[in-house]
């Protein structure tokens, strides 16, 4: 959003009057009395003798509209401003003590770490990490550095020893003060100074001398009458005590195991100054008149690795401004832009921001781990670990009642958001995995040992194995709809599948995830990809509720490789960096580029699994994906095998069947839709629709009622009008219904020959 234009409006109004400006005295026209109406306005609209009528209307008129025309709106005083009515009743007040304290945000008790047990263990686990690389640091170098070191040290150390002992023995630390009694003629102070040293001399020459036997007699004893054990150790003591006696004040003997990177402290003060440079007119025109712009709303605070601000835009700006000038923020801050994230707070304002600046560049973190990398399974009905946002809090993603749609430029890492979403659902067993990846490139042979159905390639015959795939979809969503359909009611009361049903094996309604890589290579095919956009977007339209989840990746998208039905209807979206406007809001959904969520702000490569996540939370965030490679993939592959052999849910490719074929036609809802409506019936109810379609194929439409007529010619672009026809009972009616004509003209259309309609 550019600045310029938000000032707008305040421009205009200051530099054009004329419309809005001091209206010149017309000698013809009514004159106001101002004491009267400003009277006036101060009654009650209620009160009989209430505004004057400058329309002339009756008063019956007055009390519905007690102030028309401009005075509803406006007002001029003695200098011809115009300003606006102020409309607050004087006998309002504001939410009560109460309902003020009701809505207080509470924070949280203990620190989020603290309660997250993920979250603790993460911390927990740096600490550890960090203490035992400090020891393994000093510990290589023990024997190698610095032992050698104070040897070379040592025989410094001795000398420095003994200068120093005949330093005290002499008592040189007076000599100064003795120098100046003497110096300043202060014969009595000085021969005091004199008799007290020549007491300590005595007593510590004393002390040296005997001290100097002893120390004899214990190197005499060590070298000739102690074992040799004994001797080593007091070779090494003397070593390490002359050897650090003998440093040099400038290099101490063990270098840092750890440098800590020293950040600036984020003041009030700074942030004051960044905003102010962002180019926002409010908030620079309150700095430069000595205001603060902005306002805190509680101390600038330690969140995670960085530093925290809760901060109150002036009025009308909101977040989506500050987010849009994010790389002016940066600089403002003095801050690379990889450390700078505005954030909108959910539970408040559109002008509540939170400004969290990290410590360090978020691209610069190091790869995020996977929690569930080494160990542990997954149940499909909790969302997958993915990510964590800037702040180093972990993100999921619900996948049960969702699709996902994953989008870039190339190798910005799509593939390996989908590897994590793919490994999650790998290691819940109940879980049925169909996986396509058209890349040809084998990004996800890590999981083929656990895939009901697997292709990687970019030929012909892999597409027809993907597009294939999204028919099978299709009609295993409709078999899936009459089963739900069936179910009692105590036991799926949502029509929709729980955790419960998918664990009942026989019937056949466990989670089944189709994952499509690089699938601008499907729905662009000349050949098949028409068919598969349409059947992707009838399964995700009506396979949410019914447990079948689609992931699609793609790095093009545009609409010829990416359906609007598609990009319009997921609700999880992964933007990881894109090139402009268009590609963002086909992947963030329309409008996202304009409300400030913008992927254009990663950088290429250096920020490849950055991205935002959209429809997994209240809000968008920046996440970024916990890194598996190639090996961690395989080895979860493995396990999760392992996993599905134990419940016995291992099937298909994985058990090295060969793949069923798409049943093509026979499944074809248009065309069985054309089959149970004669040519001589123009129109027909939906409802006789699905009852004829009941008893044609059972298996998959039983149970059908209109409204799933309906809903499945939708994809198809057949629309539903009202219908006029007789009942059974013989009574003339209206109902929903569709245009056997429709039907015929879709068909032919998706047959590439429009003009056999
Ligand atoms: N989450 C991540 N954390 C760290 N680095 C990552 C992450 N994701 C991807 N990368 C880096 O980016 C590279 C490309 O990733 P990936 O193959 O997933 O990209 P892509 O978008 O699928 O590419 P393409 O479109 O060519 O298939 C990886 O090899 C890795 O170095």
């Amino acid at each position: 959003m550019n600045h310029e234009e938000d000032n707008e409006p305040i421009r205009r109004s200051e530099a054009d009057p004329a419309p809005t400006g001091p209206v010149p005295a017309d000698p013809g026209g009514d004159v106001v009395d101002l004491d009267k109406a400003r009277a006036a306005r101060g009654e009650s609209p209620d009160s009989p003798t209430a505004a004057p009528n400058p329309t002339g209307r009756e008063s019956g008129d007055q009390s519905a509209d007690p102030k028309p025309t401009e005075s509803a709106d406006s007002e001029v005083d003695e200098s011809g401003d115009e300003r606006p009515v102020m409309v607050d009743g004087p006998a309002l007040s504001g939410p009560g003590l109460m309902e003020g304290v009701r809505g207080a945000e509470r924070l949280p008790i203990l620190a989020p770490w603290l309660k997250s047990l993920p979250e603790f263990i993460t911390a927990m686990g740096w600490l550890l990490g960090y203490i035992w690389h400090t020891f393994a640091f000093h510990a290589i170098r023990t024997p190698f550095v610095y032992a050698p070191k104070l040897a070379a040290r040592a025989p410094r150390g001795v000398l420095n020893a003994l200068v120093s002992t005949g330093r005290w023995a002499a008592d040189t630390e007076g000599e100064p003060l003795r120098q100046a009694a003497a110096s300043h003629e202060r014969a009595e102070e000085y021969l005091k100074l004199s008799r007290q040293r020549d007491r300590r001399v005595r007593l510590r020459g004393a002390l040296t001398i005997l001290g100097t036997i002893v120390t004899l007699i214990l190197a005499l004893y060590l070298a000739f009458g102690a074992s040799l054990r004994v001797q080593v150790v007091a070779a090494a003591v003397a070593v390490v005590g002359f050897g650090i006696l003998g440093a040099p004040a400038d290099k101490p003997l063990s270098s840092r195991a750890v440098i800590k990177t020293q950040v600036q402290k984020l003041t009030s003060d700074i942030v004051i100054k960044a905003m102010a440079s962002i180019g926002i007119g409010q908030i620079a025109s309150a700095v430069a008149k000595g205001q603060d712009g902005i306002k805190f709303v509680s101390p600038v605070t330690r969140e995670g690795p960085g530093w925290r601000a809760d901060i109150d835009l002036p009025l009308g700006v909101t977040v989506a401004d500050v987010v849009d000038r994010r790389s002016r923020l940066a600089s403002g801050l003095r801050r690379p832009l990889g450390c700078v994230w505005p954030d909108a707070d959910p539970n408040e304002h559109e002008g509540r921001l939170i400004l969290w600046v990290g410590d360090r560049d978020l691209s610069k973190t190091g790869n995020v781990v996977w929690p569930l990398e080494k160990h542990g399974q997954h149940d499909m009905f909790r969302p997958i670990p993915f990510g964590q946002d800037p702040r180093g809090r972990g993100k999921a993603v619900p996948m049960i009642q969702h699709n996902v749609l994953v989008g870039s430029l190339p190798g910005q890492g799509k593939t390996s958001a989908i590897r994590v979403l793919a490994c999650g659902a790998a290691l819940d067993p109940t879980v049925e995995l169909w996986i396509h990846e058209n890349k040809g490139t084998g990004d996800l042979d890590s999981l083929e040992c656990v895939s009901h159905r697997f292709v990687s390639g970019i030929d012909d015959d892999s597409i027809k194995y993907a597009a294939d795939s999204l028919k099978l979809l299709r009609a295993e969503v409709m078999r899936r709809a009459g089963v739900i359909k069936k179910l009692p009611k105590d036991l799926c009361p949502d029509k929709r599948i729980t955790r419960d049903i998918a664990n009942k094996r026989s019937l056949k309604l466990w989670p089944l995830v189709g994952i499509f890589d690089e699938c601008q290579n499907l729905f662009a095919h000349p050949k098949y990809g028409k068919q598969a956009g349409e059947d992707a977007e009838f399964v995700i339209k009506l396979g949410r509720a019914l447990g079948v989840i689609l992931i699609l990746a793609t790095q093009r998208p545009d609409k010829e490789s990416l359906p609007t039905g598609i990009s319009g209807n997921v609700s999880i979206r992964f933007c990881l960096k894109v090139a402009g406007q268009t590609e963002n809001d086909m992947i963030l959904g329309t409008s996202a580029y304009k409300n400030g969520i913008r992927a254009t702000i990663f950088r290429p490569e250096v920020d490849a699994g950055n991205g935002y996540l959209a429809g997994a939370g209240p809000t968008p965030s920046v996440v970024r994906v916990a890194y598996l490679d190639d090996p961690a993939a395989t080895r979860i592959g493995q396990r999760a095998r392992k996993l599905r052999e134990a419940l016995g849910s291992l099937s298909g490719h994985a058990l090295g069947e060969s793949p069923e074929q798409a049943s093509g036609p026979s499944y074809d809802l248009l065309a069985d839709v054309l089959a149970v409506v004669p040519g001589s019936e123009e129109r027909v109810w939906n409802e006789r629709v699905a009852a004829r379609l009941g008893e044609l194929r059972p298996e998959v439409y039983a149970g059908w009622k209109g409204e799933n007529v309906t809903s499945a010619l939708k994809p198809h672009g057949v629309s539903t009008q009202g219908v006029a026809g007789t009942t059974d009972d013989g009574n003339r009616t209206t109902r929903r219904g569709i245009v056997r004509a429709d039907v015929a003209k879709a068909i032919a259309e998706r047959d590439g020959n429009p003009g056999a309609a």
